[in-house]
């Protein structure tokens, strides 16, 4: 007998069973099926006195046949296989050794095992249980003195099924038992008796105890009928002496079940009535719900295997099909009156011989090592955490940085053809405002779609200011700007009022330049062309530059007229600065001037009296539009406005972002450019790198952002708006490292005591003392806002929650002022997120908000016109 196994859980298969109990045996590919035995007891007496002959023969160890004897009833000779079979001469000891017992001691080795006897009445099941149990407690007992270095406890508890009562045969109770379900245990019989045995003789008294309790009847085929379905379990329990009250301290569990089921009867045959009658129908029944658990089971598909059907399936289910080693012995009466009987115990053998369980060794891991173990664990995780970095994964991480490399050489490429884009709309624009003054008609047709690499050369006189350039290089192409100062480094056009013909195009250069229509404005004039090559950062500064002007042009314009001005721009203008000037617009928004510039010649029909208006917010320097979420920022911007109030919005931070990403990436360029080769070794690291660690990453990078935004004294609106739009996916690794980076930059400089370089735009160019201003400036505006959009029994809630006294004065700025700051409290962020986001209308934000905003880093494989509707047209992506 071989020793114990591992200590650690190991799942049983045929190559790592532990070593065999029985010294071998078990053939390969048989220790996960069930093991079916057959065995036919000799006639009994009263089957030889009514003259019945033997019709069935076991012709070799596993083979069984029936024979008819009678010559007037031939039948075909019919064969059944099983794992073994036993003649009616051999013993109970027979059947134990060469049959159940390695399966039935694996329960020492930590394998829960299942003895059953399946048969008809008066068949010999109870006569080859009683021996089987027997010898397999024998040999438990006789492997626990051979194995002295582990220490045993048995326990043993036994129940019968009768009439489906479950009774506890170790209880002088007759109570009926209740069977629970347990995630862990599986169903369990409640309140049970389980004794731990001393030795060998308490057990041997124990089970004369069940066979005194177990209900038994006279039936006529058997004078001592087991009318009920009877479990003995023997649980097994053992450790290593040497580890015992140690932290390895691991315990091996077992049990070991035999059942001795109830034979089936047929009543003729049995001749009952009465309560025998009534149990040979329990009896049936519920051997029938194990016949057709067997059948299922052997059919080895998915379908559902009704185990609930009745008591004796629903407690042996881990003996079916479970974490169980199990045996059946079939047991037979060789004489003709019981061969149909017969037959169907060997057709239940041939469905269970297919049932493969799934027998594990049961470990039981003490606290103290359980304990442990989880603080290995631990450490090995904080291990981990600390050097993320190791030697495997440097070649892995080399590969996400030649990708990230590769992807920001195609970004180069993109941006160089952004660039050419933005040019070709930009000369849309102009070429609009042309069109409609039929005196500064440009000449040739330009279309939406036409091509960016067309670019314009600027002229020395307005006549040739419409010449395009066809120059082949993109080093040599040249932008023209619309220049609000005339200091403006780049190329420039204006318009001159002498020149402008139309009340249009007037308002157009007034607008355009910031003046009113009788204000003056210069003449169309361009640039020489720069012969020296330019460098793809000038490029964007290209870009970018001539659209700035525009939108501070457009705020001068507003700040002199009125304080909101709708301008409008065809589609082929869209997105230059990575904002949208102008989308989808009915016509009915549209004054005379945006119809004109919507609707400017030559511009494609399927283009027509589709552009929105986008509202231009001078004070802050913010745009939105007509209909959407912005254009409700900005109408309340506009309410705020006519109080005196102004507050930073997204907008705002958008233009941040964008201006902090393309410093970011033309350090990048310039890194570039100055190795001489793509280094691509991106500082900002997205989630995309290492997910696994992005939800720790993120809830570390808002509270950071959270107490960055309180000590830069950051708009109520920013933080909400950022708040609600990044709530941890692993695309928002970006902007929050970016908005971290912004606020550690503003930090930094407030802390110096100076103003940010005016590189950067927005609330950066402020200061502490201004920023605080601003800050309290927009609580007040957020406490009007209360007024406003809450109902009286909404404030008086939110007082309530705020803990505002009712009674107080200024009870809405009190509220207002508790806003956003617990910066530790993420539930008070969560609330103050939600009240501002109320307050200023915002109702759902998410994606759409975010999408709105053109708030995309994400990579583009075929940026379209919708899609570079973003960010992604001004600079490139650094994912
Ligand atoms: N292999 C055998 N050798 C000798 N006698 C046997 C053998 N098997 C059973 N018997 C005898 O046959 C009779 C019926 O056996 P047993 O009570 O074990 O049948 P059972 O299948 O348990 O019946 P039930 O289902 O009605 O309880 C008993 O008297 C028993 O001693």
């Amino acid at each position: 007998m071989g020793a114990i196994g591992g200590e650690e859980l190991v799942r049983w298969d045929k190559v790592g069973a532990p070593e065999a109990v029985n010294g071998g045996g078990g053939g390969a590919g048989k220790l996960d099926r069930i093991q079916v035995l057959v065995r036919l007891r000799p006639l009994s007496d009263k089957e030889i006195a009514r003259g019945e002959p033997a019709e069935w023969e076991c012709i070799n160890d596993s083979t069984v046949m029936f024979r008819s004897t009678f010559p007037d009833r031939p039948t075909a000779p019919t064969a059944y296989t099983f794992d073994r079979v036993f003649h009616s001469d051999c013993s109970t000891k027979e059947v134990y050794e060469e049959g159940v017992k390695e399966v039935a001691l694996s329960v020492v080795s930590g394998i829960n095992s299942s003895i059953f006897a399946y048969g008809q009445t008066s068949s010999g099941k109870t006569y080859t249980m009683t021996g089987v149990t027997e010898y397999t407690v024998a040999d438990i007992y006789d492997y626990i003195n051979k194995h002295e270095e582990r220490a045993f406890v048995l326990k043993f508890s036994a129940i019968e099924i009768y009439n489906e009562v479950v009774r506890d045969l170790l209880s002088a109770e007759n109570t009926p038992l209740r069977l629970w379900d347990d995630a862990e245990k599986g169903t369990y019989v409640e309140n049970l008796t389980e004794v731990v045995l001393r030795d060998w003789n308490h057990l041997k008294g124990l089970i004369s105890v069940c066979e005194a309790q177990r209900r038994t009847g006279e039936t006529f085929l058997n004078e001592k009928s087991s009318r009920s379905h009877q479990i003995l379990r023997l649980t097994v329990e053992s450790s290593a002496r040497e580890f015992l009250g140690k932290d390895k301290s691991t315990t091996l569990m077992a049990s070991a079940n035999f059942v001795d089921l109830a034979g089936s009867e047929r009543a003729s045959q049995s001749l009952s009535a009465g309560t025998r009658l009534k149990e040979g129908c329990h009896i049936n029944r519920s051997l029938l719900a194990l016949g057709t658990v067997i059948r299922k089971l052997s059919l080895g598909s998915n379908a559902h295997i009704p185990y609930r059907d009745s008591k004796l399936t629903r407690i042996l289910q881990p003996s079916l099909g479970g974490n169980a080693r199990t045996a059946i012995i079939c047991t037979l009466s060789p004489a003709t009156s019981h061969v149909e009987q017969s037959r169907n115990t060997l057709l239940f053998g041939s469905c269970a011989k297919e049932v493969v369980t799934n027998a594990q060794v049961n470990v039981v891991v003490s606290d103290k090592a359980l304990v442990k173990q989880l603080q290995k664990e631990v450490a090995r995780l904080e291990s981990e955490l600390r050097h993320p970095v190791s030697n495997s994964s440097l070649e892995t991480l080399l590969k996400e940085k030649e990708n990230k490399i590769r992807k920001m050489e195609t970004e180069i490429k993109e941006l160089k053809s952004q660039r050419d884009l933005a040019q070709s709309r930009l000369q849309d624009l102009l070429q609009a405002v042309g069109d409609h003054d039929p005196k500064h008609q440009v000449s040739g047709k330009h279309s939406v779609g036409r091509h960016p690499s067309i670019g314009m050369r600027p002229s020395a006189s307005r006549d040739d200011s419409s010449q395009v350039s066809h120059d082949d290089s993109d080093l040599y192409k040249e932008v023209r700007c619309i220049e609000s100062n005339g200091t403006g480094g780049n190329e420039y056009l204006e318009l001159s009022a002498g020149e402008s013909s139309s009340p249009q195009d007037s308002h157009m250069n007034s607008v355009l330049q910031g003046n009113d229509s009788n204000a003056s404005v210069n003449s169309r004039r361009s640039r020489p062309i720069d012969k020296a090559p330019i460098t793809l950062e000038q490029h964007l500064e290209n870009i970018r530059c001539p659209f700035t002007s525009l939108t501070k042009d457009v705020g001068s314009s507003t700040r002199n007229s009125s304080n909101s001005r709708v301008i409008g721009r065809s589609r082929s203008c869209r997105s230059l600065t990575g904002s949208t000037l102008f989308d989808e617009m009915e016509m009915d928004e549209c004054t005379p001037l945006n119809r004109s510039l919507v609707d400017f010649p030559g511009r494609p029909v399927e283009y027509h009296r589709k552009g929105s208006a986008l509202n231009y917010d001078a004070e802050s320097e913010t745009l939105s539009r007509a209909g959407s979420m912005s254009s409700e920022i900005s109408a309340l911007k506009g309410a705020t406005k006519t109080n005196g109030t102004e507050f930073t919005g997204i907008g705002e931070f958008v233009a941040e972002l964008k201006e902090m990403a393309q410093v970011h990436y033309h350090k990048q360029l310039g890194d570039q450019i100055a190795n001489g080769k793509s280094i691509g070794l991106d500082p900002i690291e997205d989630a995309a790198q290492s997910p696994s660690r992005w939800p720790l990453e993120f809830e570390k990078k808002q509270q950071e952002i959270i107490e960055l935004w309180q000590a830069c004294s950051i708009s109520l609106v920013h933080r909400t708006y950022f708040f609600l739009l990044f709530k941890g996916e692993a695309a928002d690794s970006i902007y929050m490292e970016v908005e971290l980076r912004r606020l550690s930059f503003l930090r930094d400089t407030y802390s110096r005591g100076s103003t940010p370089s005016n590189v950067i735009v927005g609330s950066l160019g402020t200061s502490p003392v201004a920023s605080a201003k601003k800050l309290q400036r927009e609580r007040e505006m957020l406490a009007r806002q209360m007024q406003k959009r809450l109902s009286a029994e909404e404030r008086e809630h939110t007082y309530t929650k705020w803990g505002v006294s009712l009674d107080s004065k200024k009870r809405k700025l009190q509220v207002a002022r508790r806003l956003w700051t617990e910066t530790n409290d993420l539930e008070h962020v969560r609330e103050s997120a939600s009240l501002v986001a109320k307050l200023i209308g915002l109702q759902e934000p998410g994606q759409v908000l975010r999408e709105m905003f053109g708030l995309s880093f994400a990579p583009q494989q075929q940026p379209t016109r919708r899609s570079s509707n973003g960010w992604r047209y001004g600079i490139p992506s650094f994912g």
